[in-house]
């Protein structure tokens, strides 16, 4: 079974945010991005709203065919709104202002209860919780520990590592599949392009991909139909 694409499109809403218009719209993007064979949609409400905000989410949830991946940080209102929301699946990330983008995983084992109330919170709306985490095993145990059914890997030092590193990073990953797959579903992202997708689309065990900036990029050139339809066959060209 071809791993899942789910397609996160955050930086539709950047372009957007760079003149203040109301185009492109995020929403409309998002139901291209379906049509092109995206299994479902991934969307960061951050709390600095630099590029998607909550009327995008409100305006998408019911249009969506597939599925919503709200991505929030936990706190009060984001787990308020989601809860209202109740988007498919809700994914926990680590938030700071003055991060370009989200630079490390969510530290669950350093906060367990609070993580754990939050899953509970967000399970009993109807959400099924995922954790974005680094790929350690102790991450892995506090994230079971909390009751979440779904781990996201954070895969951003293997996409930045070079070289040696390189290898490093990809075992890392390959290591915390191993150790998670038999107890929780394994999911991945951050990063990942055309260029450096198959090592990791060749794990085995890992449900779902999550990518979002190399697409809209590349969307740029080829449009965004064929840049979804290119990551899919990628993703799957990888795994013969
Ligand atoms: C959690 C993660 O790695 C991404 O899904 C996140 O959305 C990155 O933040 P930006 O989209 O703001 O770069
Ligand atoms: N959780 C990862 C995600 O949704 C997309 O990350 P990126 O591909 O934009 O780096």
């Amino acid at each position: 079974m071809s791993i899942l694409l789910g397609v996160n499109i955050d930086h539709v809403a950047t372009l957007r945010k760079a003149r203040g218009t109301i185009y492109p719209d995020p929403v409309k993007a998002a139901l291209l991005c379906e049509e092109a064979g995206a299994d479902g949609i991934t969307l960061h409400l951050r709390e600095d709203r630099r590029h998607i905000q909550d009327n995008d989410v409100v305006r998408m949830r019911p249009l969506l065919k597939t599925r919503m991946n709200l991505e929030i940080a936990v706190t009060d209102f984001m787990l308020d709104f989601a809860c209202q929301i109740r988007p498919q699946h809700v994914c926990l990330v680590p938030e700071k202002r003055e991060e370009l983008t989200t630079e490390g995983g969510l530290d669950v084992a350093g906060q367990i209860q609070k993580i754990k109330a939050a899953t509970r919170k967000l399970t009993q709306a109807g959400c099924e919780v995922s954790l974005f985490i680094d790929p350690e095993p102790r991450q892995i145990d506090a994230a079971i520990e909390c009751g979440a059914p779904t781990i996201e890997l954070h895969t951003g030092a293997y996409a930045e590592a070079a070289g040696t590193e390189l290898a490093y990073e990809l075992q890392r990953i390959a290591d915390a599949v191993s150790y998670a797959a038999s107890r929780l579903i394994v999911n991945a992202g951050h990063g990942l392009n055309l260029h450096n997708v198959a090592a990791i689309a060749r794990l085995s065990n890992i449900h779902e991909l999550n990518i979002g900036h190399a697409i809209i990029a590349e969307s740029v050139f080829v449009g965004l139909r064929q840049a979804v339809q290119d990551m899919k066959q990628a993703i799957a060209h990888a795994m013969q």
